[in-house]
């Protein structure tokens, strides 16, 4: 493909992002993966190249922008090499028409921007929102020590007890030490996120949102593969991939359950381990949320959230940790994590349940990083080089 073709191709695929991200459509990744099928024609080069041009426009651009083209014209105010290219020559964009304008630039959409900046995300600290991930690693310590593996590429040793930090795109994915399962891809924040459970060997604990598993695999290596650690979620395509991980981890104390909504508590309780002991000894809480910490990866995510949404996410977030305080024994812990900056979603849902839940402890948390935000931790790309996180560890009255 010649430059101009890759110009268009990222303008065609901007324009169903753009489609997808109002219509709460497919995302970003999967629209791409979608397009190239169906183009055999495009080699290697041309993917990355085109994917860099689609990735960098949407950083780019704050607010949604109207169409592909008006995202490209703004990245070409950042980056002069493409603006030559609008000539129509081949397969390359058509000419810049009298009139048509660049999208508008900034962090995200304006209302957006604005919560960021009530909960002091501004200036530095919300450019570093868009910034790149690095590749993080977390050595399994079922199968394998950090001190002695050997890998294709050493990677730099990161304050997480296990972590590992490597360049961006690193294809990890094509290593034996990934296939047998002797490191996972985590990031350096969630590493700590689960490190603040502090689940010991022998103890019994629940990761109630445990999705695909990320953090279930963290804590049964924490746990030493000793103990009860049951893994939850209400969506069965997420927790149906827990199982193969688990096995090539070679996590055995990992169980797992598929939620009703709405049904959590009655199908938790019958889990024998807590009719047995009438609670456990931890529960982690990873919750549903708008997921401003994770835009270094999923940059168009800000184009999807609404006021609505946010408030939604509150909700579950609060029913979550009522749900949580019910689960364990007297003395028993719970973190909340949410991948979030928004206080509405860390510190206000932390500050409401405290009001709630008399006798209840917010602990401060031992990490080498992050700062203190009223009754948790919160971890950011620009202060910390992780995805951004609010932690909160909380102790019921014994
Ligand atoms: C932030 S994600 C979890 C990511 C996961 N812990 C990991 O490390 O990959 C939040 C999860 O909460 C789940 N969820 C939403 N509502 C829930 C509920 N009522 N009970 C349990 N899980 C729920 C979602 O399906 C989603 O998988």
């Amino acid at each position: 493909m010649i430059p101009g073709a890759r110009v268009q191709a990222a303008i065609e695929l901007l324009d169903a992002i753009i489609d997808a991200a109002r219509s709460n459509g497919a995302p970003a990744d999967r629209l791409i993966a979608d397009y190239f099928r169906a183009r055999r024609y495009a080699g290697s080069k041309d993917r990355r190249a085109v994917r860099e041009l689609v990735y960098s426009a949407i950083r780019a651009c704050g607010p949604v922008p109207e169409n592909g083209r008006a995202a490209m014209l703004r990245l070409a105010q950042i980056d002069p090499a493409i603006l030559p290219l609008f000539d129509g020559e081949g397969h390359g964009p058509a000419p810049i028409e009298p009139g048509e304008t660049a999208a508008e630039g900034g962090i995200a959409p304006e209302w957006l921007t604005e919560r960021l900046g009530k909960s002091d995300i501004w200036g530095e600290e919300a450019e570093a929102l868009l910034g790149r991930a690095p590749l993080d690693l977390r050595v399994n310590t079922l199968k394998a020590d950090r001190a002695t593996l050997e890998l294709p590429i050493a990677g730099e040793h990161l304050a997480a007890p296990q972590g590992l930090r490597l360049e961006a795109g690193t294809p990890v994915e094509q290593w034996d030490a990934y296939r047998e399962g002797l490191v996972e891809i985590q990031d350096h924040g969630s590493q700590w996120a689960c490190q603040a459970l502090n689940a010991k060997p022998g103890e019994t604990v629940i990761d109630l949102c445990a999705g695909a598993g990320g953090k279930t695999l963290a804590l049964a290596a924490a746990m030493e593969n000793q103990g009860k650690l049951l893994a939850t979620d209400t969506d069965r395509g997420r927790l149906s991939r827990l199982r193969p991980r688990a096995e090539g981890a070679g996590a055995g104390i990992i169980e797992s359950l598929l939620l009703n909504p709405g049904k959590e508590l009655d199908m938790i309780r019958g889990w024998p381990v807590m009719a047995e002991d009438g609670g456990v000894d931890a529960v982690l809480v990873d919750a549903p949320c708008s997921g401003t910490g994770t835009w270094r990866r999923n940059p168009e995510a800000r184009w999807r959230l609404d006021d609505r949404q946010l408030a939604r996410y509150a909700n579950v977030q609060s029913y979550l940790l009522e749900l949580s305080a019910k689960l364990v024994k007297p003395g028993g812990r719970i973190v909340y994590i949410t991948c979030s900056l928004l206080d509405e979603e860390g510190r206000g849902r932390v500050q409401s349940f405290m009001a709630t839940h008399p006798g209840w402890a917010a602990g401060e948390l031992d990490l080498p990083l992050g700062r203190i935000r009223s009754q948790g931790t919160r971890l950011t790309p620009f202060h910390d080089g992780t995805d951004g996180f609010f932690i909160a560890s909380l102790s019921s009255p014994c």
